[in-house]
């Protein structure tokens, strides 16, 4: 057999036909939806006179529309955003099909849900309307996004028609520095290989420093791969993994356990597997980094200056750097650290796991936060929140002076009514700072949760590398 790659070995696993050279009809292992993206998926199953034949395999979350407002029973207010919840409430009952409803315990964002109930598996292929579904890469996974066209399919035969993607291999090895995380390091690459520089391929990470990662920290390296456009992102299964998945999955046991562990084994990629890419970064050199543009890639480190479009080569990248200066009200050569901003969101499913906000609440301290600064903390899940909750975290960030909300996208892409005014500038762990992202002529700012933090005790943009209690 020639070797593989760990990509290709599990898209060959789930191959149920090869259409032609580029095409295979994909079985989907599980298919996550949320309130945005299926409703009309289902329209048009039921307009077809189709069932779904295999509803266990499917699972719904409401995420995005969703208020986050500290009161005991959430009520949707806005009535389109009403709508898609009871429309997803309605589907899920008459198809049989499990849903973490608006007011239920463990309610969240999808990608932060999935995984913590164990319905993650390495070597799975798990699809949903939604393009951060390459957060699974983490647990050795195959996620990705899908449109509102294939969710039809997937709901009605549980299989996709897939185009193959290329692989890519991006190797980072070394330490990361103290005061770095995984979105810093996820934010350089992107910085370096382009918005673009990973469409069409699939992406697996490997060396030293993804090795050294977390669980949670892989999850949001592989949850922003798709910003440099990758179409799935995978770190094989490691003991760290596995040991994550095994916790959350009480099935798993006895000779169920044996056949999962052997297979679970054969997860990654042969020694002498081909890849049509590849890329090496040092940790080394990852800084605390923070975007000053309008796309992902727009970064540099805290200690950097705002690039002059000028520099670079005319074309598609100074025009939009032109644009994206205009838009963030930034100039050339102008310093990141020391500028002010008016809100701090941290939240989404790249970050709002339990160990963003214990870093959180690490830098934060005895801290208050800034004069004239709203900073709001949006845990990604029920049981995010409750878990922080149990640790302190959430009374000590309110007495620090931060919102402490109940789960949901809120602020990512503000489809509830967590919305920046125009003008306001916001320190973001996000994952996306497109224009009028989080409000219209809103400016967004990406970075990590610790300088995050540390913008919100300042006021400004702050290198967290300088706090004194930092690891
Ligand atoms: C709403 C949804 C389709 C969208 C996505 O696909 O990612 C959203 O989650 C986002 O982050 O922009
Ligand atoms: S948290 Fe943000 S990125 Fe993640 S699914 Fe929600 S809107 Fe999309």
């Amino acid at each position: 057999m020639t070797a593989a790659t760990l990509y290709r070995k599990l898209v060959d696993s789930h191959t149920v036909a090869v259409l032609d050279a580029q095409n295979v009809l994909l079985f989907c292992d599980l298919h996550l939806m949320n309130e945005y993206t299926s409703p009309q998926a289902f329209a048009g199953l039921h307009a077809a006179g189709r069932g779904v034949p295999m509803p266990g395999q499917n699972v719904a979350v409401v995420s995005h529309i969703i208020p986050t407002h500290p009161v005991r029973q959430r009520v949707i207010q806005d009535p389109p955003s009403a709508l898609q919840a009871s429309n997803l409430r309605a589907n899920c009952e008459r198809h049989g099909i499990a849903l973490f409803d608006t007011n239920d315990r463990w309610q969240g964002i999808e990608h932060v849900v999935a995984p913590e109930h164990g319905m993650i598996r390495p070597g799975m292929v798990v699809i949903c309307g939604d393009s951060h579904t390459t957060t699974y890469g983490a647990l050795g996974a195959l996620g990705f996004g899908i449109g509102t066209s294939e969710v039809e399919h997937v709901l009605a035969t549980q299989t996709l028609v897939y185009r193959l993607a290329q692989d890519m291999r991006i190797r980072v090895d070394g330490r990361l520095p103290r005061g770095t995380t995984a979105k810093d390091l996820i934010l350089m690459i992107i910085s370096r290989i382009g918005a673009q520089g990973a469409r069409g391929f699939a992406v697996e990470f490997c060396g030293t420093a993804i090795d050294a990662l977390s669980v949670e920290a892989r999850f949001t390296l592989c949850n922003m791969a798709v910003e440099a456009g990758a179409r799935g992102a995978l770190i094989a299964p490691d003991e760290k993994a596995l040991a994550y998945v095994l916790e959350r999955a009480p099935d798993i046991a006895g000779e169920t356990r044996a056949a999962a562990l052997a297979h679970w084994s054969g997860l990654h990629s042969d020694a002498d597997a081909r890849f049509d890419v590849e890329h090496r970064f040092n940790a080394e050199e990852v800084a605390p980094f923070v975007t000053w543009g309008t796309s992902p890639d727009q970064a540099v480190a805290v200690d950097g200056l705002v690039p002059d479009p000028q520099a670079l080569a005319e074309g598609v990248a100074r025009t939009s750097a032109q644009q994206a200066l205009r838009y963030t009200a930034l100039a050339a050569g102008q310093p990141l650290q020391g500028l002010a901003v008016d809100h701090v969101f941290i939240g989404s499913c790249t970050n709002a796991r339990i160990e963003d906000l214990r870093e959180v609440d690490r830098i934060v301290g005895n801290r208050r936060v800034a004069a004239g600064v709203r900073a709001m903390v949006v845990p990604g899940s029920g049981a995010v929140k409750a878990q922080a909750e149990a640790e302190g975290i959430a009374e000590r960030l309110l007495a620090a002076g931060f919102e402490w909300r109940q789960p949901g996208c809120s602020m990512c892409l503000a489809m509830n009514d967590d919305v920046l005014a125009p003008g306001q500038r916001c320190a973001s762990t996000t994952n996306r700072n497109f224009e009028g992202r989080q409000g219209r002529g809103a400016i967004t700012h990406l970075m990590s949760p610790a300088m995050a933090a540390a913008a919100a005790i300042n006021g400004h943009i702050t290198d967290v590398r300088a706090w004194k209690d930092i690891q």
